[in-house]
């Protein structure tokens, strides 16, 4: 199950952020090859999981966008980006986004009150990111239908489900100087 991704993360260099050791991959950074193969096998899981009930696909730049993408061309269902920038539109929703190694402020635009939506992102570590952005779906209105993160290190998926949050991970891996570990595959035993 997963095998392309699986490969591809056993072969994932780490750099050093501070004290973080930070992995290096096509679903998280865009680097060094985003092949078409790894887009393909982790869509059609993300569709397994998810259907194709929704009105819109949210994800968040920069490393959303290519997922998202590849599930709008196999559902026919449209994408609102989550940006860093701001576009001072209408409705626009502000908020404060704190991962493990930077802060700042996410945009959301484009989401309509009484949507369904699903949520799509490349990594969920401290689950910063997710914790700021549900909230602020629902509170424009949307229906989250499914969260669906690809790939999990750290404990943020299970803070998400202490606050009421369900998210769904492909995989969940640890991380140390020497490279990465894959703890669980989804729908595999361990
Ligand atoms: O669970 P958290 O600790 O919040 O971390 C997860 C976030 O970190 C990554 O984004 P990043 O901010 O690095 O942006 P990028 O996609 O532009 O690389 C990832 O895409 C998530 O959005
Ligand atoms: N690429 C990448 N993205 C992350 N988002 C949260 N942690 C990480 C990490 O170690 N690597």
């Amino acid at each position: 199950m997963l095998e392309v991704l699986q490969e591809s993360l056993r072969k994932a260099p780490i750099v050093i952020r501070g004290e973080y050791p930070y992995f290096i991959h096509p679903i998280s950074d865009g680097v060094p090859s985003l092949e078409p193969e790894l887009l393909d096998e982790i869509a059609e899981h993300m569709i397994n999981i998810a259907g194709t009930d929704y009105d819109r696909i949210v994800s968040i730049e920069a490393m959303g966008i290519p997922l998202a993408t590849a599930l709008s061309l196999k559902t026919g269902v449209p994408v609102s980006i989550v940006r860093k920038r701001q576009y001072g539109l209408e409705g626009e929703m502000i908020l404060s986004q704190s991962t493990g190694y930077s802060k700042g402020e996410l945009f959301i635009n484009g989401v309509n009150k009484g949507e369904k939506v699903l949520v799509v992102d490349d990594v969920i570590s401290t689950g910063g990111t997710l914790k700021a952005l549900l909230p602020a779906l629902e509170k424009m209105g949307a229906q989250i239908t499914n969260v669906i993160v690809v790939i999990s290190r750290g404990d943020g998926a299970a803070k998400m489900r202490d606050m009421g949050y369900e998210v769904d991970t492909l995989v969940k891996i640890d991380v140390d100087h020497d490279g990465v570990s894959i703890l669980e595959v989804a729908g595999e035993q361990q």
